[in-house]
């Protein structure tokens, strides 16, 4: 049986691609040092692979940014607007090229904006939207997968396995931007010659073996999609005959669309076997002769150790239909989704370590179920004991938790009045003008504001030390907004290291990790922490620094929490029960906390679901039953407070039209929203939809140090107030600051705040006839 992965974390154990990169942005390394760090990077992952026994190892995997932006630079999908980067200023490159198409560019008197970005899928990983107009031409533009290859090539003295976004995929993940409507699929016809003539370069380069990455096939298709699919794998099986094509499908099962991907005219078809496993039967019964199957058991998505009884069950049912020889082993899908290394985790405890694997632990979970296929027993058993021990450890199981959770009722979902009420209640409490301004609630984490984490966490200060300073930068921000006119303050967020990972390590039930970061775009990582067990709250964990932040102001200052779904979203979550019972568990620790701010004297709490639209199945089918459970957990967590208590929920990254209906359920007093981007297209849902409650739509988009003028807020605004009741509209950014600097920060919303107040005057100016 053939072992292979489907691609690496390429940020390096220790972030060196994010640092690199980003002191080459700021200017500070050169070109040739951040093109080091990447070769080195790519080097230590081969040979950690090849050293793992893994039989095809990837190349191309490795991205400075994101893959379907290397896809857009590999077939010349540049937008027109970014000619000048690459033309008319002599010293950029390629590489200039497409970070400016990521980040924007706004040097040597050039603004121009970056390219949308949105959720890869179900995950928490961002890819740049490619961006298509009626007619586009296409032409190999990069050479780095070609180098990639021969650099693999070189390093492991094998032949790499590269890795590419399929056809029909890389399409569908893309957007049509042009004046005259066109559907973008209608573009494979151009599109696919340039495919094929990057296989057949990659056949010259000495290729074997190809990678197509093909994930719409879990996904709803149109007949037109399936019959895209068929035309282009026919095509290329046509020309690029002696290639071995690897179909790579993941994060659902095939369904519906088993017939359609195993009669494609490729070799091997990779199925996610963790999302979907008893697809299984069905996707090897319908097999040809000529299919193999590669077999994604080990799980791309998460940290638990492979349960080997489970995939031995599962290896031998296809074994047993279409023989060992057809059979590839693999991780689910690409191991960019976990941690690189649990050696480096020497603070957890050995026990709780013993139960999990990072990336490189699954290369050689990998290796170990191919030796336990030829029959090493000892292997399946030293991993049976620890399963068991997970499975009945008194550490992750809570029965007060249990309880309390199964003892929920709809009314524990549900605010006292309905909205209009509290609208009444909390209009005559608050005397807030009309469109209101906001901020999403982080201000700039700095790096100054970063080190005194680090510091704290080295014992260069000590705990008292840290909270003055933390409470100096709170008091800072607070003055900036008062001198700036907001109206409803926000204590900035400068004692979180993440919004998630910062209510991680407060709450029971979860762990958290030293080093488990996996990239959320470009040099942006995460460290998901751990729900290992049965979750609750033990105490306050935000009440200090928002009653801090309310003292030290006249003005209402917002409570601030990440949600249940959002929480859940962004861990990796427990494998032993169904997700709708953890994101109940912490709705409930979120729920307490919730009124604890309201004793405290907060009236107004947003509660961030910024990934509730994430969680969606990939199956619209699916869609209904988790978007009842999500709704549901948002509503415990924001339900237990009173009617003149102001409730605000926060979303951004995701295209939002298709749950309207979900949203107004969630009932929150206020919704901001990401909007700026779409020239707010997304508004004319919310209008569409009627939608009853209060809306902030995003009037600037936070991800460019571009600062937006009045006149561009001034117009937005007033496509919303076409669009929906003034009485209902706020004033604010897309999303929280936290990734901006200060200078830019100020200017921008000093000019959003004028923009709220000409859009006052025009609201109440009486009308001249
Ligand atoms: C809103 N978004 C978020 C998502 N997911 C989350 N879990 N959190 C989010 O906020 N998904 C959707 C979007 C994605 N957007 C972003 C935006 C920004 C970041 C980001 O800036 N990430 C930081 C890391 C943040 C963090 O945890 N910082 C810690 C640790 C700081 C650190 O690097 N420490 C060093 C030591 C430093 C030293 O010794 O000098 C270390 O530990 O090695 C903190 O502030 O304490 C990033 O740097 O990428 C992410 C997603
Ligand atoms: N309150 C968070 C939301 C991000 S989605 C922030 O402002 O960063
Ligand atoms: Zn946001």
């Amino acid at each position: 049986m053939l072992t292979h992965n489907l691609g690496f974390p390429r940020i390096g154990a220790q972030r060196q691609l994010k640092k690199a990169s980003e002191q080459y942005w700021a200017g500070n390394i050169t070109r040739s040092e951040l093109f080091l760090t990447a070769k080195k990077i790519r080097e230590e992952n081969w040979l950690l692979q090849k050293q793992a026994g893994i039989g095809m190892i990837p190349c191309n995997d490795f991205s400075f940014y994101d893959q379907v932006l290397d896809m857009s630079l590999l077939v010349g999908a540049v937008p027109p607007r970014y000619t000048p980067v690459a033309t008319d200023i002599k010293e950029n490159t390629e590489i200039d090229l497409y970070f400016a198409m990521a980040r924007g560019y706004q040097q040597h008197g050039l603004d121009i904006t970056a390219m949308e970005m949105t959720k890869w899928f179900d995950t928490n990983y961002h890819y740049i939207v490619p961006e298509f107009t009626a007619g586009q031409q296409f032409r190999i533009l990069s050479d780095k997968l070609f180098n990639e290859f021969n650099e693999c090539q070189r390093v492991t003295g094998t032949t790499p396995k590269p890795v590419l976004i399929g056809p029909v995929s890389y399409l569908l993940l893309g957007k049509e931007k042009d004046n005259q409507p066109f559907d973008r699929i209608d573009l494979l016809k151009q599109l696919l010659p340039v495919y094929i003539e990057v296989l057949k370069k990659l056949e010259d380069n000495g290729a074997i073996w190809v990678q197509i990455d093909e994930p719409f096939l879990v996904t709803d298709l149109t007949e037109k999609q399936k019959q895209a699919f068929e035309y282009a794998y026919k095509e290329i099986r046509r020309q690029c005959g002696d290639l071995k094509i690897l179909l790579a499908t993941y994060f659902e099962g095939l369904q519906e669309n088993t017939s359609l991907a195993v009669n494609l005219p490729v070799c091997a078809l990779h199925i996610d076997l963790v999302r979907a496993p008893q697809q299984v039967d069905e996707v090897v019964k319908a097999a040809p002769p000529r299919l193999s199957i590669s077999l994604g058991v080990v799980d791309g998505r998460n940290i638990w150790k492979n349960d080997y009884s489970k995939s031995l069950a599962i290896i031998e049912k296809a074994k047993a239909v279409i023989g060992e020889d057809r059979l590839m082993l693999a991780p689910s899908c690409s191991l960019l989704h976990s941690p690189v290394d649990l050696e480096g985790e020497t603070a957890l405890d050995a026990e709780i370590k013993n139960w999990m694997a990072f990336a490189k632990q699954k290369l050689d979970e990998i290796n170990e179920l191919q030796q336990i296929v030829a029959g090493d027993t000892t292997l399946l058993k030293k991993n049976a004991a620890i399963i068991e021990s997970r499975r009945n450890s008194t550490r992750i199981h809570k029965q007060t938790v249990k309880d309390r959770a199964a003892a929920i009722k709809e009314a524990d979902a549900t605010r006292t009045s309905e909205f209009t009420v509290r609208q009444q209640i909390q209009q005559q409490r608050f005397q807030l003008p009309l469109f209101p301004t906001t901020t999403i609630g982080s201000f700039p984490q700095t790096e100054e504001i970063r080190q005194l984490r680090a510091k704290l966490k080295k014992g260069d200060l000590t705990q008292q030390q840290y909270e003055s300073e933390i409470e100096d930068a709170t008091i800072s921000a607070i003055r900036v907004q008062e001198e700036i006119g907001l109206d409803v303050l926000v204590h900035g967020e400068f004692e979180r290291n993440d919004m998630v990972e910062y209510f991680g390590e407060q709450l029971d039930g979860f762990l958290f990790t030293k080093n488990g970061w996996v990239q959320s775009y470009g040099s942006r990582c995460v460290k998901p922490p751990v729900i290992a067990g049965d979750v609750s709250r033990t105490g306050d964990m935000t009440v200090r620094w928002s009653a801090f932040a309310q003292e030290q102001t006249n003005r209402l200052m917002k409570g601030m929490l990440t949600g249940p779904v959002t929480i859940l979203q962004w861990s990796f979550v427990r494998d032993d029960q169904p997700r709708w019972q953890t994101a109940f568990q912490i709705a409930l620790a979120i729920r307490d906390e919730v009124v604890a701010l309201e004793k405290a004297g907060i009236k107004v709490i947003q509660i961030d679901e910024p990934a509730i639209r994430e969680g969606l199945p990939l199956r619209k089918k699916d869609g209904p039953a988790y978007l009842e459970w999500a709704v549901k957990a948002f509503r415990l967590s924001a339900s237990g407070v009173k009617d003149e208590t102001q409730i605000h929920t926060h979303m951004c990254y995701s295209e939002f039209n298709d749950i309207m209906e979900h949203i107004a359920k969630m009932d929150a007093d206020v919704i901001t929203i990401e909007t700026s981007r779409s020239q707010m297209e997304l508004l004319e849902a919310f209008a569409r939809f009627k939608y009853p409650n209060e809306i902030g739509p995003g009037v600037y988009d936070i991800h460019s140090p571009r600062v937006p003028t009045v006149e561009e807020m001034t117009h937005l605004l007033e496509k919303a107030t076409a669009l929906l009741p003034v009485k209902n509209l706020w004033v604010n950014p897309d999303c929280g600051l936290k990734t901006r600097r200060w200078p830019e920060t100020i200017a921008a919303l000093k000019n959003m705040v004028q923009a709220a107040q000409q859009a006052r005057e025009k609201a109440t100016a009486p009308v001249l006839i």
